[in-house]
């Protein structure tokens, strides 16, 4: 079987725990000979400059899959507005201390300090009606559309590039990663994912964070996956 292009999350996949960039992942991306693209819960411009200084090309899933990027001078596609996050957001700040992050970067759904638990704002939002999950990365916690995901965004990459999803292989570290490693061809999580995102995944590293990539790029080249 061969793949053409790797979807690869950024925070807990190429980083170490306390996110500084894992180098040794870095450069094996960098000489991989398919497209990278990057797929983070992160904003654009945190996407396009790792993205840049890893030496890649630009192509990038940004907010989970709401802002998405083929190259570092191209307009962004973005999703929808995040009308709906707002009014979350203001319900949610009337009843619990939120600290909201990255100013007005962000452009279709609002990431908040993980200072309160994602289950406790789920369950407010429900009680009142909203269609807006809240989900916990482990970095930080986003209110967000359910109808926009990094397998939406991988989707939209996909038919960017004149590819089928099943023609990438993903590989993620966390919850907001579930939806691209459900739809690309090939998914592998890292020994630091969290225990759902394990059973889904076709292969589990036995190494966490940026260890954990080199050690799925060198499975993918010794089963000559691309
Ligand atoms: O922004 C986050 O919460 C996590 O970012 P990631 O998707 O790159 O892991
Ligand atoms: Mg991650």
């Amino acid at each position: 079987m061969k793949f053409k292009a790797l979807a690869i999350d950024i925070d807990g996949t190429i980083t170490y725990s306390d996110r500084r960039l894992h180098f040794l992942a870095a450069e094996h991306l960098r000489d991989l000979g398919i497209p990278v693209v990057l797929a983070t819960g992160n904003v654009l411009c945190y996407a396009a400059a790792t993205s840049k200084l890893i030496g890649l090309g630009g192509k990038v899933i940004s907010e989970n899959g709401g802002v998405i990027s083929t190259g570092f001078d191209t307009k962004p596609h973005i999703s929808e507005s995040m009308e709906e996050c707002e009014k979350a957001f203001s319900y949610l700040s009337s009843r619990f201390d939120l600290i909201r992050l990255d100013g007005d970067l962000r452009k279709t759904e609002i990431a908040l300090r993980r200072n309160v638990n994602a289950g406790d704002l789920q369950a407010s939002l429900e009680g009142a009606g909203f269609s807006i999950e809240v989900i916990d990365t482990q970095f930080a916690l986003h209110i967000k559309s359910k109808k926009v995901n990094k397998g939406t965004g991988l989707a939209k990459m996909a038919s960017l590039m004149g590819l089928d999803v099943s023609d990438f292989i993903a590989i993620g570290d966390s919850v907001n990663d579930r939806e691209m490693l459900e739809l690309a061809g090939y998914g592998i999580a890292v020994a630091n994912a969290d225990s759902g995102l394990k059973l889904i995944a076709d292969t589990v590293t036995s190494t966490s964070f940026g260890g954990g990539t080199v050690e799925a790029l060198e499975i993918l080249r010794r089963k000559s996956f691309f």
